[in-house]
């Protein structure tokens, strides 16, 4: 293979004179070539393809993985595709609740969300965390535009209760999306911008009420809403395992009908997710995927390489596009790394 000419610290298209190639960390021209060449047929498949990402787990709190999340996001973008991304914020939450004193506590995966809690949700998820994730896409041109379910009419959502030990259980200010209006969300895609939306809700009894909403669910109500080619969830595990913690029953592919068998299966973590997953689906979404958020760019891993990575959700009467061929195994197991 020749020595690469072009290296990190040029600037576009020229040499950088303090370039020293590493075998061990660089790529050849050729691999970079690959790379770049493997991604053509998904770069047409998904040319102005509408994508849902929810934004969680350790994406979300490492400097260095957000940036990567910031690029990916900008990236799709650049190349056609239409990304809109929902950001959860369950830490910051926390953190914040512990530095004013305020208790909380899960029931069922959800938060009990009192009216002081509510404020605090409200205020962290709108006000911190879709503040800066706006930053962090903007550093690379005037790109995001954030905005709640309250924005636009965007979500409504209806008060629910949490199931605990089989008994249903009021866990206070706490909704589900019941009725989503894309069309904020539509104007600023339609406007080349990237939206940022907060899962918080105004209460469709009680339109001054507003509800805090688990942000996965409310990321498959709108990816089924907005008709999204993807919904893509990251979080801080691998992806979906079918007998966990065994790291060798990862599952690459499973069809909607087999995620709901495994379903009531799942621990409390990654049921919302799947279920998530599985209403997008059902719901009239491509794929679904759940995959890793600790791996920089997995994002960009996912949509544009053969593999992929993390678990595909697929509906049940599809057949799988090239370049996979053969029945879809339900559960693909893999050796432990
Ligand atoms: N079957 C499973 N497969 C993968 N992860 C699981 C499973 N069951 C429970 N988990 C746990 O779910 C966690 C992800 O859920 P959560 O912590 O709520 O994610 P996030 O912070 O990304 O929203 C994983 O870190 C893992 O500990
Ligand atoms: C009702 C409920 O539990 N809401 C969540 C909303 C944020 C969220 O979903 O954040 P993650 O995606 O980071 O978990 C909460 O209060 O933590």
């Amino acid at each position: 293979m020749s020595q690469p000419t072009t290296g990190a610290g040029g600037t576009a298209g020229e040499p950088a004179d303090d370039f020293h190639f590493d075998p061990r960390t660089d790529l050849f021209p050729e691999q970079k070539a690959e790379v770049l060449i493997e991604a053509l047929p998904w770069l047409q498949r998904f040319s102005g393809a509408l994508v849902v990402v929810k934004y969680g787990g350790n994406a979300m709190v490492d400097d260095d993985l957000k940036r990567a999340f910031a690029q990916d996001m900008v990236f799709l973008r650049q190349v056609g595709l239409r990304p809109v991304v929902v950001h959860g914020g369950g830490p910051q939450i926390n953190s914040m609740l512990d530095r004013l004193g305020i208790k909380s506590e899960f029931r069922g995966g959800l938060r009990v969300t009192t009216p002081e809690a509510m404020d605090v949700v409200r205020m962290v998820l709108t006000g911190q965390v879709s503040r800066e994730l706006v930053g962090l896409l903007n550093a690379h041109g005037p790109y995001a535009v954030g905005l709640s379910g309250e924005d636009g009419g965007l979500l409504q959502a209806r008060r629910r209760t949490a199931v605990v030990d089989g008994e249903a259980v009021d866990i206070g200010l706490v909704g589900d999306v019941v009725h989503v209006n894309p069309s904020a969300v539509l104007d600023l895609l339609d406007a080349g911008r990237i939206p940022v939306v907060s899962t918080v809700a105004p209460d469709i009894e009680d339109p001054t009420q507003v509800l805090n909403v688990n942000a996965d669910t409310a990321a498959a109500a709108l990816a089924v809403a907005l008709g999204a080619r993807k919904l893509i969830v990251l979080t801080d595990v691998e992806g979906l395992y079918a007998a966990w913690p065994d790291r060798a029953s990862l599952v690459r592919r499973i069809r909607a009908s087999a995620l709901a068998e495994l379903l009531p299966t799942l621990d409390r973590g990654m049921r919302p997710k799947m279920e998530a997953c599985w209403r997008a689906v059902e719901g009239g979404v491509g794929r679904a995927h759940v995959i890793d958020g600790r791996a920089p760019h997995s994002v960009l891993v996912e949509i544009f390489t053969s593999e992929g990575v993390g678990t595909m959700v697929l509906p049940d009467d599809e057949p799988v596009p090239s370049p996979f061929t053969g029945a879809v195994p339900v559960v693909v197991r893999r050796e432990p790394a």
